[in-house]
């Protein structure tokens, strides 16, 4: 079967994940049938879509006519035949009980027709078990959303021992078709990426609970704020539920033995039925207590040295097992547990070798199953991490990980030299886009390479995802230096960066689609034109947080559209629609959110065909007389006679007086 050829998708299971899936093949355009066994559970799957597509419409995330048609395409049922009689693919997400399951796919094979693909959105049964209760091994395999499907850009698909290259390719296809990225797990494996890798690292936080290694404050505070991961440990198990990772991990220990042992404090939270936020306790307490407040400052190094040395075994195992190869097991759980960087580059940059250690010292003093590591932790070791060799190319340029960059060929008349746009794009859309050490670093390196390469001659900014062009500095990991010194020097890097890209000499261009917020708007106001669709949203919130713009905001916006309204936006720290910011002059243009790219990257491909001399001067003494008009009158005339010489203004003036299009040469 091939993508064209599916038009009827069945979701079994009208509870959270089915109904989200059901929204997401609808919005995809798939006729869509939802099955649940009593008509109570499957209305009210149904009107959690209605819901859902409501609130998009009302975000403008969607039209009113996409909500409407999507919810018009699903049909709520109870009879098994209506559902997957005529489905090509029928999606399973009942409950994760093998007998529910053998149950549910005997009745399925009543009806379904031969062709038909199953995928079964399980978390944690085998793939294989599954397909083996089903009549169909070839036509079934794994297809894991996360939570909330609508929102969460990652699928999970996992080949079972009996999937074919076929059916794996096209639930692949399927999952790109719903607008999702695919990462597949190559091999069935309990946990398969993310679970596996998120699992035994909580474990391990509990058994230093267990074993009063560390406090939760410490083990949280360490977790959230000195690794950087986007919640403390125990933060994150009692968000998700203690059970849910009880029960993936004590599937683990059952199919991968005692290295996967739940520690007693997790045992007991479940017996308990402390079960986290969902119970009004957990590790914390949220009804008699202040819930998750995680300690900035109570760092400890056991406590990373053994986080990491845990990190270290899961990735060993995924990768030496060909479960996933690194880049995959990165790209997974940076989408699916919004890690802001991929587990295995930050283990590489902290170092194998030093977790294979701790692993081994580990081992020796307490014999415990856990800190067993596999061959394959050796031999990531001595090559140097698990990433050998990537990066190491020196003519390959640098190897951006939080942008993206490309060179867009610019469409120039026949004869006319060859020009491009140099495309930023600021590529971390699993966290809004924000602006970390990392973007600020690369933006700079971006922007050095565009301006040595004499092709380039424009710049254009956009943002990946179609959530922000970016909400600002990263919240988090300003937090996790909230020092003054830290913090006065993260403004003062922003600030240079943002500075020198205001100085660049080429013209640059903004493409904002979604959330401009702080230090994005920032970002926004030091390039030359900007261009938003008509679902932005602008905003200075810095003041909410008790902070002030801090990389060059409230001197910039006031030069872009004056003291007054940058004064209202700053102080207000309220949010602003792209209309009112057109208003202000701080937009050129405001357009759909499908044509912002386009007209965007032909704006700035227009600059690209001007006189760069002429360009770079202009800007040069438009910025010199932003304090200083005698300065900037000074610098605009010695530039007018600088450039009355050059072969540009020959060009320039030639094609007026012949009517035809100069071809700018920058000399
Ligand atoms: C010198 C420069 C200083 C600054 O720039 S200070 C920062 C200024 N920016 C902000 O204050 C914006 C903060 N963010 C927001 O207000 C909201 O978010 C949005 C309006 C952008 C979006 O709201 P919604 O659509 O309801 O989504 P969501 O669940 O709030 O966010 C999705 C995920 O994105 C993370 N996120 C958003 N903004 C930031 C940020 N600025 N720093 C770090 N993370 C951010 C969230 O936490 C969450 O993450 P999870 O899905 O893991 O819960």
């Amino acid at each position: 079967m091939q993508l064209e050829d599916i038009e009827t998708i069945a979701v079994l299971g009208a509870g959270n994940m089915g109904h989200g899936i059901a929204e997401v093949a609808a919005l995809a355009g798939y006729d869509v049938r939802l099955r649940d066994i009593k008509e109570e559970f499957v209305q009210s799957g149904y009107e959690d879509i209605e819901w859902s597509l409501q609130k998009l419409a009302e975000k403008d995330t969607i039209t009113e006519e996409e909500a409407d048609a999507a919810i018009d395409s699903v049909t709520p049922l109870v009879d098994m035949e209506e559902a997957v009689g005529n489905a090509d693919v029928i999606i399973e997400a009942v409950p994760e009980k093998m007998e529910i399951k053998e149950d549910v796919y005997e009745e399925v094979e009543e009806s379904a027709p031969d062709h038909a693909i199953f995928a079964t959105n399980t978390s944690s049964l085998s793939i294989t078990d599954l397909s083996e209760v089903s009549d169909r091994p070839e036509q079934f395999c794994g297809m894991h959303f996360f939570n909330p499907p609508i929102r969460m850009q990652l699928v999970e698909v996992i080949n079972g021992e009996h999937t074919s290259d076929e059916t794996i390719e096209v639930i692949e296809d399927l999952a790109e078709d719903f607008g999702k990225t695919p990462v597949r797990v190559r091999k069935d494996s309990p946990g398969f990426i993310v679970n596996r890798i998120l699992v035994p690292l909580m474990n391990e936080a509990c058994w230093m609970l267990s074993e009063d290694v560390a406090t939760v404050e410490e083990i949280d505070s360490t977790t959230k704020y000195h690794m950087g991961l986007p919640m403390g440990s125990f933060e994150l198990a009692d968000m998700t539920g203690i059970d849910i990772s009880y029960h993936v991990l004590d599937y683990m220990n059952d199919v991968l033995g005692d290295e996967y042992e739940p520690a007693p404090i997790m045992e007991e939270k479940v017996e308990n039925e402390e079960l986290g936020q969902k119970t009004g306790k957990g590790f914390y307490d949220y009804e008699d207590g202040d819930g998750a407040d995680v300690p900035t400052d109570e760092y400890s190094e056991e406590v990373e040295e053994r986080l990491n040395a845990a990190l270290a075994k899961e990735i060993a195992n995924l990768v030496g097992d060909g479960v996933a190869p690194p880049e995959d097991i990165d790209e997974a759980v940076m989408m699916g547990a919004g890690f802001p960087e991929g587990p295995t580059k930050s283990i590489d940059e902290y170092g194998v070798e030093k977790c294979l250690h701790k692993l081994e010292e580990l081992y020796e003093e307490t014999g415990a199953a856990r800190y067993k590591h596999p061959d394959y932790l050796e031999e990531a070791a001595e090559q140097g991490g698990f990433n050998d060799g990537a990066g190491d190319d020196e003519d390959s340029g640098p190897d951006f990980e939080v942008i993206a960059i490309e060179r867009i060929d610019v469409d120039v008349p026949e004869g006319h030299d060859e020009k491009q746009v140099g495309h930023i794009l600021i590529d971390r859309p699993h966290r809004m886009n924000t602006i970390s050490l990392d973007v600020l670093e690369e933006l700079d390196q971006a922007r050095e390479i565009f301006e040595a390469d004499e092709q380039v001659r424009a710049i254009l900014i956009t943002g990946e995802g179609d959530k922000a062009f970016s909400a600002g500095a990263d919240v988090q990991s300003m937090a996790t230096s909230a020092d003054p010194l830290s913090a006065q020097e993260l403004s003062a890097q922003g600030q240079a960066t943002f500075g020198r890209l205001e100085e660049c000499p080429l013209p640059i261009v903004a493409g904002i689609d979604g959330f401009c917020l702080g230090g994005g708007m920032e970002l926004s106001m030091c390039t030359d034109i900007r261009i938003a669709s008509e679902r932005s949203e602008f905003g200075q919130p810095e003041l909410d947080l008790g902070l002030l713009p801090g990389w060059g905001g409230t001197q910039r916006l006031a030069n872009v559209i004056g003291e007054g309204p940058a004064k209202e936006i700053i102080m207000t720290a309220e949010r602003y629609d792209a209309e009112e910011m057109a208003d202000f002059g701080f937009l050129r243009d405001v357009v759909s959110k499908d044509d912002l790219f386009d007209e965007a990257r032909d704006l700035a491909e227009q600059l690209a065909q001007g006189p760069p001399v002429a360009q770079k001067m202009t800007k040069r003494a438009m910025l010199k007389g932003r304090d200083d008009t005698e300065a900037g009158l000074e610098v605009e005339s010695q530039a007018f006679g600088h450039l009355i010489g050059t072969d540009d203004v020959m060009e320039g003036m030639t094609a007026f007086m012949g009517d035809g299009e100069p071809d700018f040469e920058g000399q």
